[in-house]
């Protein structure tokens, strides 16, 4: 563990990050020999099946719930896959991901407010970074 983080709580874990090189950290982990889509125990391979298998376990152990949150997703989307057959719907999460301002919905107050209505705490995170 991070000397830093040896104190109690988030600020001691952020110390811990000062200095975090997301490039660096995208290059190491996402990049092979590292990241070998041919290996299950690879890092990537091994992160989605955990996802899917948190999500697919549900009620049936101690991971419960509806909804799957990842605090501290890092610099990274590869857990976030979106389809659609209909260009004009990739237009929309364009205008959205572009901030270009005249998208039809802003999702990230959305989830802020559907959050709130849930009571849902989710500490500090960011929901207005874009990338
Ligand atoms: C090693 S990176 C992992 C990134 C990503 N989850 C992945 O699979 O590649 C850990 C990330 O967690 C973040 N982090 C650590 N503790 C956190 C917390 N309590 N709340 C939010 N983010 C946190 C750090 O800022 C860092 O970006």
């Amino acid at each position: 563990m991070c000397e830093k983080a040896k104190g109690d709580g988030a600020a001691a874990m952020s110390a811990c990050y000062q200095g975090f090189d997301p490039a660096a950290y995208l290059q190491y982990n996402y990049t092979p020999p590292r990241a070998d889509f041919e290996r299950q125990v690879s890092i990537v391979p091994w992160k989605l099946h955990s996802v899917c298998t948190a999500l697919s376990l549900k009620v049936t152990s101690d991971v419960s719930g509806e909804l799957l949150v990842d605090i501290g997703t890092g610099p990274t989307l590869y857990h976030v896959i979106l389809t659609d057959f209909l260009e004009v719907n990739h237009q929309e999460l364009r205008r959205w991901l572009q901030d270009e301002g005249d998208c039809g919905l802003d999702w990230m107050s959305y989830l802020q407010h559907v959050c709130k209505l849930e009571g849902r705490q989710y500490g500090d995170i960011d929901y207005n970074c874009n990338p």
